[in-house]
């Protein structure tokens, strides 16, 4: 195994910039380095040297002993000023020493999840938290990473295992004297993992939103003032407008951080029945988008005819409220009256949504949940036609493991983690 390093932090100047080396001649390297090591798991100040004897810089060192370190392995941290150049000259001289090499993008996160430091939902969780950039994503990613939804599994996967035993036990059985009835035990257990899995399945659409935002359409007949709020809740100009009815014809959307919460707002164009042949396929477009959106604000009056119908959780509000007497319940882009009552609705509304969250962010911890709970949907089936075909339960009850223990990466898992790794950036 090859001793890795490379800079953890940030490329750039900094006041500090941390050097990270790990792997089984970590030691014995920094030792080359610096002189003397320092007691593990406590910071010190070392002069550090290059091959000739040059001094490169004064830094801080930590030395963490295998297995209680990040990557399970020997590692040394150094903390370094943040200058470009002693960076580049530490890397240099990590470079030239032998069984050393620079690290791959998320190689010291791959060496910890070889190692057991972490499990491949927590790899996906410390991959989010390092691109969270709402509160929601943190916490969420706090979550996965602190690995609350592999033991969630764990406890899935041991309650399956001890059906299986227990049917096995009966199968090893039959032959000789009557076998202890276990179906009673093992249809309890069997629907009690089963409900969970539905539990957490539903949540995974909301933390599959709390990943990627939360996405809010602007609707209406044309030149009620849909680009304009959009251009308010953005505070600059991202979409044209203009007095001419069918301006907007693409989706123009606008992501931000909602009180914590990813929104990407979405202007849409104008609703009417057109006969200009590039504003219709503008018009479906923003229809299917508004559709699939989990909110929409309809810019119009009450009753107006619409292509859609707003749902029972959707806003209306009554367009340029500037120019009429009685603005209760309308909102004025242009003005920005109303804008902060219609931020918090949205936020109020999508924050009860985000309440019902799971702990699984991804569509593959889905899938294989939904896997799962199919085959022991099958299972209690077959497990309730009697002893006569347990054999084929014992087979389903070993393939719902099987389909849990990927979402920990117990099995299976070479191609995922080069997908998974490749989003990570060097250094991590
Ligand atoms: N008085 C008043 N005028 C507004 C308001 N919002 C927009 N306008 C004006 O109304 C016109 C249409 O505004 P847009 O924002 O382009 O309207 P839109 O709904 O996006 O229009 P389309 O994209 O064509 O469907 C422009 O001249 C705006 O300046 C408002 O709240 N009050
Ligand atoms: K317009
Ligand atoms: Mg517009």
């Amino acid at each position: 195994m090859d001793t890795v390093f490379a800079l953890a932090t940030a490329q750039g100047r900094a006041g500090v910039s941390v050097v990270r080396l790990s792997g089984p001649d970590a030691f014995t390297i920094a030792l080359s380095l610096i002189g003397s090591l320092p007691p593990v798991r406590e910071a010190a100040t070392r002069i550090l040297r290059d091959a000739d004897g040059e001094i490169l810089d004064r830094a801080l060192v930590l030395c963490f002993a295998a297995p209680r370190s990040f990557t399970g392995e020997d590692v040394v941290e150094f903390h370094l000023h943040g200058s470009v150049s002693i960076v580049q000259a530490m890397l240099s001289s990590l470079g030239k020493q032998d069984g050393a090499r620079l690290a791959e993008p998320g190689e010291f996160t791959r060496r910890a999840l070889e190692n057991g430091k972490l499990d491949l939902s927590q790899v996906e969780g410390l991959a989010d938290l390092i691109d969270a950039e709402t509160e929601a994503q943190r916490k969420q990613a706090l979550r996965v990473f602190s690995g609350d939804f592999g033991a969630r599994v764990e406890g899935w996967r041991s309650r399956l295992i001890r059906c299986a035993a227990l049917i096995e036990a009966t199968i090893d059985f039959a032959d000789e004297e009557v076998p202890e009835d276990v179906s009673g035990e093992v249809l309890d257990l069997l629907s009690a993992v089963q409900d969970e899995l539905t539990q957490e399945i539903a949540g995974t659409f909301v933390a599959e939103r709390i990943r990627s935002g939360f996405e809010v359409a602007i609707v209406g007949p044309p030149n009620v003032g849909k680009s304009t709020l959009l251009n308010r809740l953005a505070g600059r100009e991202a979409a044209i407008t203009s007095e001419i009815a069918g301006t907007t014809r693409d989706v123009i959307e606008v992501s931000m951080d909602l009180k914590g919460l990813p929104v990407t707002f979405l202007d849409t164009a104008g609703l009417r029945e057109s006969a200009d042949e590039i504003e219709s396929i503008g018009i479906t477009r923003g229809l299917d988008r508004a559709a699939a959106a989990d909110l929409r604000v309809f810019l119009s009056r009450p009753d107006e005819k619409l292509l859609i119908n707003p749902g029972p959780t959707d806003i209306t509000l009554r367009p340029k409220s500037d120019l009429e007497e009685d603005v209760v319940g309308g909102i004025s882009g242009k003005t920005g009256y109303g804008v902060s009552t219609l931020v918090n609705r949205v936020h109020g509304i999508l924050q009860k949504r985000a309440s019902g969250i799971g702990l699984a962010t991804r569509e593959r911890h889905r899938v294989a949940m939904q896997t799962a709970s199919d085959i022991l949907g099958q299972a209690r089936l077959v497990i309730k036609q009697g002893p006569a075909s347990y054999d084929i339960a014992a087979e389903e009850l070993r393939s719902a493991i099987r389909a849990l223990e990927t979402v920990v990466g117990r099995i299976d898992v070479e191609s995922l983690l080069d997908e998974i790794f490749s989003s990570f950036c060097l250094g991590k």
